[in-house]
């Protein structure tokens, strides 16, 4: 390991990076083929289905890939999936080493692509900027390793910690550069989730508008226990998927929301309620990795006592809206200081006038 190793690798994230909006449900990776100290070959993962990182490496070096190394942001696949193992058009190409950062912890793949490279008389380096590249697929990870898609939840409150007035009326608390940034958030994100209060009181939308149109947008989700949703809801005309997660699925209302474009998913149920945590294995069942929360203060709360959320980002403004208005989360009240829930400051940034914190859970 070497500086230069670091120096190749952080090249390989940054074009897995590019991969951001559109590879899902595949992770983000990078690949730089280096042979005497220049790059002969690179290219990053762009769509599922379209080569892997390491293939358009490979296609644009040619013959100059004989005896060259590879950095790699995710160990090379050893396995038939959409297309075919990475590992044996290495070994064919002639690469005398390859330097992955971290594992593929698909289990189709877990150490056997590296394996397999060593086999064939290839040095192999493991480890590299490792917890860079797996923040960069944090979603396709916990879909891996815990059967569950990573979990942000999105909070846009005023400084006295309201999402709306009394009335409802929310639009709109902060800044056009704080809506934008939430824009990237969903573009990142495989699936958004919502409960059917804030369908119900906001009609959302729920897709990713961004300047750049060459995205897969998210799968909307909606939590809703009784079915309540209507065939007119904004997000059943858009393009894309919307799935409804219910518990007690009238017929007529599931046929009704069917032919308007929704799919429901037959829920178990807890307390009454759709299950939360059997949603979200659901939803890695489905290959999403990434889900953002968007919700009222129900769902919100509803997902925090289960400890369900692996980040919170809240967008501050510079505002009061008074004691009327609606809180953050509806949680149980706690009486001594020993239940409360702590959490942890991660990340403060100014985003246009306002603050954004990104809060995990300690
Ligand atoms: N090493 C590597 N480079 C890439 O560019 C990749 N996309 C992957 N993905 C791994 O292969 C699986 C997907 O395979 P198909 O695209 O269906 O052939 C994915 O689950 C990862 O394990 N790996």
């Amino acid at each position: 390991m070497s500086a230069a190793d670091n120096l190749w690798m952080a090249r390989a994230l940054r074009l897995a990076e590019k991969g951001r909006y559109t590879t899902d449900p595949n992770p983000r990776v990078g690949c730089v083929l280096v042979k005497d100290g220049r790059v002969v070959g690179e290219g990053w993962h762009r769509r599922a289905g379209g080569p892997h990182a390491e293939i358009e490496a490979l296609k644009m070096a040619g013959g100059a890939a004989h005896g060259a190394d590879c950095y790699v942001t995710l160990e090379p696949c050893c396995h038939h999936g959409r297309t075919p193992p990475c590992t044996e058009a290495l070994i064919g190409a002639g690469v005398r080493r390859v330097v992955a950062a971290m594992t593929d912890p698909n289990p189709r793949v877990a150490g056997g692509g590296l394996k397999r490279l060593q086999a064939a008389g290839i040095e192999t380096v493991c480890g590299i900027l490792e917890t860079e590249a797996e923040r960069l697929n944090r979603g396709f990870v916990s879909r891996q390793r815990r059967g569950r898609p990573w979990v942000t939840a999105k909070l846009a409150a005023s400084l006295d910690g309201r999402t709306a007035l009394a009335s409802g009326e929310s639009k709109w608390i902060t800044s056009p550069q704080a809506r934008a940034d939430v824009h990237r958030l969903r573009a990142g994100s495989s699936a958004v989730l919502t409960g059917i209060g804030t369908v119900l009181a906001d009609d959302p939308r729920l897709d990713a508008r961004l300047e750049d149109g060459d995205i897969v947008q998210p799968l909307r989700v909606v939590v809703d226990s009784r079915l309540r949703m209507p065939p007119t809801a904004r997000m059943l005309g858009l393009p894309g998927r919307t799935l409804i997660a219910s518990c007690h699925p009238d017929p007529a209302r599931r046929a009704a929301l069917e032919t308007a474009g929704a799919e429901i998913w037959a829920a178990p149920a807890r307390e009454g309620r759709v299950d939360l945590a059997a949603l979200l294995e659901e939803l890695a069942r489905r290959e999403v990795n990434e889900v953002l929360v968007e919700a009222g203060a129900t769902l919100n709360g509803a997902l925090a006592i289960a400890s369900l959320v692996d980040e919170w980002v809240l967008y501050l403004a510079p505002c009061l809206l008074g004691d009327e208005g609606r809180g953050l989360f509806q949680l149980p009240g706690i009486q001594v200081m020993a239940d409360r829930i702590e959490l942890r400051f991660d990340e403060v940034r100014r985003v246009g006038p306002d603050l954004r914190l990104k809060i995990q859970p300690r």
